[in-house]
């Protein structure tokens, strides 16, 4: 499935959210292109999770459309979203669910797998994603051998080793100390750029963000604006966040963000 000529990954219009009686999102939308990094930020219960949920297709949303790369996405049925989630999204959040039976390169080499790629290709994949996060000596560890960051920045590898067109991240730095905090948020933008994987993340720590912009890492920084959420709406009248730097890559795009 390709992107569309624009470069659009991701486009959601009007999108509402409701656990039975209790609203959780009103009237949201956004237009992601490919290798943008947006940032959701907002207080505890505004709605970020619920977002980041629909417009991944784990949830259905109660109202509003989605598309991916110019397809339907909200009116898919769960079989269909299931397939689309694993081939072309990939998943963090603040607790790795890694499969402790299996080494953490087998972990990494996982999602390759289940596409079908050899083992050979897998664990190469898995090598260099696990050597880029830090973790390659741990490769042929379980994980509960692993600290709980190593076992994070191996969840970051494994849901990135298929290139997958957008990365959905869940507070993904919560566990983890301020310092592993600013690595995984560089990497995470590092894969956008060089990868052209767009990034959604959730975080509280807006000042972390732009420690990571600012950080002295090669060529990447997280290029991101923010989409302030509260009581499942979007904040307006916000400043968008810091410019971006200067892309290293062609075609390097704002993210636009339109209610
Ligand atoms: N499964 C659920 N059932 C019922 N209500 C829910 C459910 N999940 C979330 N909510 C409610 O929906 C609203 C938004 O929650 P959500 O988890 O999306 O916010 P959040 O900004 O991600 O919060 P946090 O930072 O605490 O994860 C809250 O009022 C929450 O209580």
């Amino acid at each position: 499935m390709a992107a569309p000529p624009d470069g659009e990954v991701l486009r959601a219009h009007g999108l509402h959210h409701a656990y039975g009686p209790t609203p959780a999102l009103w009237d949201i939308g956004l237009h992601l292109r490919e290798g943008e990094v947006l940032a959701v930020t907002g207080p505890r219960g505004s709605g970020k999770s619920t977002l980041l949920h629909c417009l991944s297709g784990r949830l259905r949303p109660t109202g509003g459309e989605i598309f991916f790369r110019g397809k339907p996405l909200h009116s898919l049925g769960r079989g269909a979203r299931e397939r689309l989630r694993l081939r072309h999204f990939g998943w963090i959040d603040s607790s790795p669910r890694l499969v402790p039976e299996l080494t953490v390169r087998e972990n990494t080499a996982l999602p390759l797998l289940l596409h079908g790629a050899g083992h050979r290709a897998a664990r190469k994949a898995a090598h260099e994603w696990l050597d880029r996060l830090g973790v390659a000596s741990c490769a042929r560890h379980r994980p509960a051998d692993l600290a709980q960051d190593q076992r994070q920045r191996v969840a970051v590898a494994r849901a990135l080793v298929h290139s997958p067109a957008v990365l959905f991240a869940d507070e993904p730095t919560a566990p983890l100390h301020r310092s592993d905090r600013a690595q995984i948020l560089r990497t995470l933008a590092a894969a956008a750029r060089s990868h052209r994987i767009t990034v959604v993340l959730t975080t509280h720590d807006l000042a972390l963000t732009h420690a990571a912009r600012t950080a002295d890492v090669t060529g990447a920084a997280l290029a991101d604006r923010r989409m302030a959420l509260d009581d499942g709406r979007r904040v307006r009248g916000l400043s968008p966040g810091p410019a971006p730097l200067p892309a290293p890559g062609e075609g390097e795009a704002a993210c636009s963000l339109s209610v």
